[in-house]
């Protein structure tokens, strides 16, 4: 999948704009403050339905206006021809339609758009909570896997339920029952998630130049149990639950599981965020996101859209060139932004250049 055409309106500084973009790559330039960020802001409300820049929609919502709106037209490579998607959002509503229809779920529209983004808040991936790289690597899983969404939302829902039952003595009572059905999707999961985790490192030899002065890093994924604990092994997990029942029911939430595995990210051993330099930590993170997208895409037909919020200039020259060449490399769309146009345009030289100005691009 990739998108031929982009438009946004009321996303903070954009009151309106448009982009043809290209199938390859695309490089947005302009001065600081001219909505270079927001473009990308308003792409990730389209395929996430949030922003990596704040949880809030209405902090988006371009001030005096109450709705924002980014649409697409996605180009699909595996049935050939193309759609339009797009999504309105207020502050408490969201409004969905994939090809002409209205839909409920942000996950459907997602499904369309995997995208990856990389920006300067990235490293996070690395130094950042457990969280984050959950999120890393379902997102693999999501794009990968069809059922997998379907189980992690059940899981979410199950988790809820129990939860109430720790916090709430008037409902332990089907405490047992929750038990049983959260110990059932812990293998489900956790087998997701291996999977994704394999697909990711063998895809990690795309950023191989990123990674040269580093060595590979060791990914180790946690299950959100003692390591004692097969996650697989249903009786260990009831007997395991039946022993922790009364330490959960003291703290008033559920301690282990899939909502609390991690992925470890070592370097000869080591937590990287131990040993690697600030800009280490960076390469590392965007080496991880490069392959993360690859992973996603089963096949070239199925390529995703990699979008870089100003990244290079934080990376030393060495390190911006070694990732300028992993990217020409890409089947990837990429959409690039940079405040010159110059550096970005003599290293893609057949990219497409637009230029924003005030919230408005304009191809150049
Ligand atoms: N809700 C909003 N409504 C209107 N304008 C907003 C809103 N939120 C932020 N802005 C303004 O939008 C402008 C564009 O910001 P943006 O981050 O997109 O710029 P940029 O081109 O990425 O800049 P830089 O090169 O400095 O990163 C900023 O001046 C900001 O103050």
């Amino acid at each position: 999948m990739w998108l031929s055409k982009l438009v946004v309106s009321n996303c903070r500084i954009i009151a309106s704009t448009e982009l043809e973009l290209a199938p390859h790559a695309n490089v947005i330039y302009g001065n600081n403050a001219s909505g270079k960020s927001s473009l990308l802001e308003a792409l990730a409300v389209l395929s996430r339905g949030r922003s990596f820049r704040t949880p809030r929609i209405a902090e988006l919502i371009k001030r005096g206006e109450e709705e924002l709106t980014v649409s697409a037209r996605v180009e699909d490579g595996v049935a050939g021809g193309s759609y339009p998607v797009g999504i309105s959002k207020r502050s408490q509503t969201s409004r969905i339609r994939i090809n002409h229809a209205d839909v409920q779920q942000q996950a459907e529209l997602s499904t369309h758009i995997p995208l990856t983004l990389i920006h300067p808040g990235s490293v996070e991936l690395v130094t950042g909570s457990p969280s984050l790289r959950r999120a890393f690597i379902d997102w693999i899983a999501f794009y990968r896997f069809a059922d997998f969404n379907s189980a992690w939302r059940n899981y979410q829902r199950i988790l809820k339920q129990r939860n109430a039952c720790l916090r709430d003595p008037k409902q332990r009572y089907a405490f047992p029952q929750w038990t049983e059905q959260l110990i059932t999707l812990q293998p489900v999961l956790y087998r997701y998630r291996v999977q994704a985790l394999e697909t990711l490192q063998h895809d990690l030899q795309i950023s191989h130049e990123l990674l040269m002065n580093l060595g590979e890093p060791q990914l180790q994924l946690t299950s959100g149990f003692p390591g004692s604990i097969n996650p697989e092994d249903t009786a260990q997990l009831q007997q395991f639950f039946r022993e922790k029942a009364e330490q959960e029911q003291k703290q008033g939430f559920s301690l282990y599981g899939a909502h609390r595995a991690d992925l470890h990210i070592l370097l000869d051993g080591i937590p990287a965020v131990r040993v690697a330099s600030r800009g280490q930590l960076k390469i590392l993170a965007v080496a991880l996101l490069l392959a993360q997208s690859h992973a996603a895409a089963e096949t070239d037909a199925k390529r995703g859209i990699i979008a870089i919020d100003d990244l290079a200039s934080e990376l030393d020259e060495q390190n911006q060139q070694a990732l300028y060449n992993t990217l020409r490399t890409t089947q990837q769309q990429l959409i690039i932004t940079g405040t010159h146009h110059e550096p970005l345009r003599n290293r893609f030289a057949d990219a497409r250049v637009f230029h924003v100005e005030h919230g408005k691009a304009s191809l150049r």
